[in-house]
């Protein structure tokens, strides 16, 4: 064996034992997390656990906590591992919050220790060892609001990103994956104004925006049939009304839509937005249409980041789904995929003992079983292992940038000339 595999076999063995030694703790982390769900952008203490965790629990952080956001964080180590060489910072992402109603059903909590347990493993292994070809700087970025809103998003906005050579999360599901595809989405509210009259006495006084919602919801529904198979449109009537003898003067609906890149979403934005209107103008109720500050995009994949994620996944026992159809199924929607086209990352997802299915109350249940620990602790060291490739050599950390220069530029191009189809291919 060369040195410098050598070296690197012994340092991945470094931060898988650094990441078991902590494990009580981890679980401890995200027990606490799992059982105070808290919903995006309230996620107090969520965000005051994991800053305890990082400024008390563990030693030689800077914690900055309430990081731009009241509920983000941001945690630093380093430059560790030498005293030459150029910096590269690392970064961990931490997702916290829950979904109304059933909690954890998205395993948020699993997705922050996760990110801890990743950045102990690799601050461990630099720490040891004075031979890395670079220094390195090790940060967790407590990102909130991923399930509504999209903190990431308004993170990047503030700069929080800046500086970072690449980023890592992963994502509990019910397989191991390197990738699979996410979709670009964009939330859009509509409310509608009508005019309350008694709804037996003069009903012909009133304007009924409730018929406004329902007509609403049916031109959508008529719309999915003649779009893509694998675009999405999918909402909620948030207000119907207050009583059945009122004609409703007011109505709500949220709806999300999403297409498989963030190319096609004005195409159905457009599509969508005459369905909204054409209700009003049906029924002669006024119609607000207020699509969400942000805008969720496409993941840029970066194949060598997923193929070493891959590679030490396998060796760490994990067995990658080959099933065509999760592989090539759109599903939900993510703002790490707008972090991957600022810095190169990659958002893995991992199998956590359950076949149990995200957003439902089983998932909860699965994401606060002792179960999922060994799985996500090995995703943990995954990640750890990746992040060590790149820093033990510098020409496979030059390939992933080059890789993600090259796929940012494509996909920008295709965007400019207006192309819709999936970009997201690059692989
Ligand atoms: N409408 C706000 C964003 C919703 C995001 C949510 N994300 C997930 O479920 C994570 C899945 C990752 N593929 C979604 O509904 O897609």
């Amino acid at each position: 064996m060369c040195e410098r595999a050598g070296l690197l076999a012994e340092l991945k063995h470094g931060a898988g034992c650094r990441i078991d030694e902590a494990a009580e703790k981890l679980h401890r982390l995200s027990q606490d997390i799992w059982s105070c769900p808290e919903l995006a952008y309230d996620e107090r203490k969520a965000h005051d656990r994991l800053v305890a965790f990082f400024s008390q629990e563990e030693e030689g952080w800077k914690v900055d906590s309430h990081f731009k956001l009241d509920t983000a964080f941001r945690a630093t180590w380093g430059p560790g591992g030498g005293d030459e060489g150029d910096v590269v910072s690392v970064a961990f992402l931490c997702e916290y919050d829950a979904l109304p109603g059933i909690g954890h059903a998205c395993g948020h909590n699993l997705i922050a220790e996760v990110g801890a347990a990743a950045a102990l493993g690799l601050k461990a292994a630099v720490e040891k060892s004075s031979k890395l070809p670079v220094r390195v700087q090790v940060t967790v970025l407590g990102t909130p609001a991923e399930e509504d809103g999209g903190g990431k998003i308004d993170m990047m906005k503030e700069d929080a990103f800046k500086g970072l050579d690449v980023v890592f999360m992963a994502h509990p599901s019910q397989e191991d994956a390197p990738y699979l595809p996410c979709v670009a989405e964009h939330d859009v509210t509509v409310k509608y104004h009508g005019k309350a009259s008694h709804a037996s006495a003069y009903p012909w006084e009133g304007i009924n925006a409730l018929d406004a919602a329902v007509l609403c919801y049916n031109n959508l529904s008529v719309l999915r049939q003649q779009i893509k198979p694998d675009w999405r449109i999918h909402g909620i009537i948030k207000h119907g009304g207050v009583k059945p003898n009122i004609i409703p003067a007011y109505t709500e609906l949220e709806y999300y839509l999403r297409t498989p890149s963030r190319g096609e979403l004005p195409v159905i934005k457009s599509k969508a937005e005459m369905c909204f209107r054409s209700a009003a103008m049906a029924t002669g109720c006024e119609v607000e249409v207020e699509f969400a500050k942000n805008m969720f995009v496409n993941i840029l994949r970066n194949a060598t980041l997923e193929e070493l994620y891959e590679k030490n996944g396998k060796d760490l026992g994990m067995e990658f789904t080959t099933d065509e159809e999760v592989l090539t199924n759109g599903s939900g929607s993510t703002d790490f995929g707008n972090v991957s086209f600022a810095v190169p990352g990659i958002h893995p997802y991992f199998y956590i003992g359950s076949d149990a299915l995200n957003h439902t109350e089983e998932y909860t249940v699965a994401a606060g079983d002792e179960k999922a620990q060994f799985y996500t602790l090995r995703t943990a060291k995954a990640l750890a292992m990746t992040a060590l490739d790149v820093l033990l050599r510098p020409d496979l950390l030059q390939r992933v940038k080059d890789e993600f220069t090259e796929a940012k530029l494509k996909e920008d191009r295709l965007l400019k000339d207006g192309q819709t189809d999936r970009t997201s291919k690059n692989k």
